[in-house]
């Protein structure tokens, strides 16, 4: 095992969202993903367009359900029913772990669950912040398919990922620009080679075209771009 930075250490293809990495968590995403707290925000503000007060949400793939509290906070409808699976027990129990601190009664709700095999009750809005990547590209498009599914007419997905770009000049550019937005915020050299590393066959991104693609496969016509900072995207489908 070498260090991958924030008191996190892994090694070669073998990258876990789990045991020392839950409390390191909140603290290694923020620093890693560029415009990670802008996107919350940002997501926040778009689900005033959606979640109404019968309203079910999903946060698939919610660690420890930082995103999912942000939305509960922020909007006016408490009686909307929140949602957050995760795959590792490690992570949903810190979900639960701060729900009983912040006391925010029923309508918050973590579990453990492969979010590629759950049943999804009719929904105004899933969020997919940085998880789909995780997802193993045989069960992308079935996953997809299944929330465009899932959504009621009028409901929004929310879909943010790592992107790849479409030629090698771009893709060599973004992946040194990223490596030196790692470096000034403190990682060294050996941290990111070996987060590299530890990634392969596990984090998997699409190109921008190809998740366009992967949407408009599983139903979504109105498909547009709301963030994007080097190899990092979000977009926004409303069925
Ligand atoms: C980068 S983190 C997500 C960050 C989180 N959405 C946030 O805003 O802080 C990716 C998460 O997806 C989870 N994950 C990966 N594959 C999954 C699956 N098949 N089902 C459920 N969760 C999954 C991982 O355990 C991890 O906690």
């Amino acid at each position: 095992m070498a260090k991958a930075g924030d008191n996190i250490t892994a090694s070669n293809a073998n990258w876990k969202f789990s045991g020392e990495m839950v409390d390191a968590f909140d603290d290694h995403v923020s620093k890693s993903v560029p415009l990670y707290n802008e996107g919350h925000a940002q997501i926040c503000q778009f689900s005033d367009y959606f979640i109404k007060k019968d309203s079910t949400v999903y946060e698939l793939g919610c660690s420890t359900g930082t995103l999912t509290f942000k939305l509960f906070n922020h909007t006016n409808h408490k009686q909307a029913k929140f949602i957050g699976y995760d795959i590792e027990a490690d992570m949903v129990a810190k979900a639960n772990e701060k729900l009983a601190t912040i006391g925010a009664g029923t309508n918050i709700k973590f579990e453990a669950a492969d979010i590629t095999l759950v049943d999804f009750e009719p929904s105004d809005l899933v969020v997919c912040y940085y998880t789909l990547q995780f997802v193993h590209p045989k069960e992308r498009q079935y996953l997809v398919n299944r929330i465009y599914e899932a959504l009621n007419w009028g409901g929004a997905f929310i879909l943010f990922e790592k992107v790849r770009y479409p030629d090698a000049r771009f893709q060599d550019i973004i992946t040194t620009l990223y490596n030196d937005y790692k470096l000034e915020r403190g990682y060294s050299y050996e941290e990111i080679v070996t987060k590299t590393r530890s990634l392969k066959g596990i984090l998997e991104p699409f190109s921008s075209n190809a998740n366009v693609d992967m949407l408009k496969r599983a139903g979504f016509v109105d498909i547009c771009s709301i963030q994007k900072f080097l190899c990092f995207e979000g977009f926004l489908a409303i069925k």
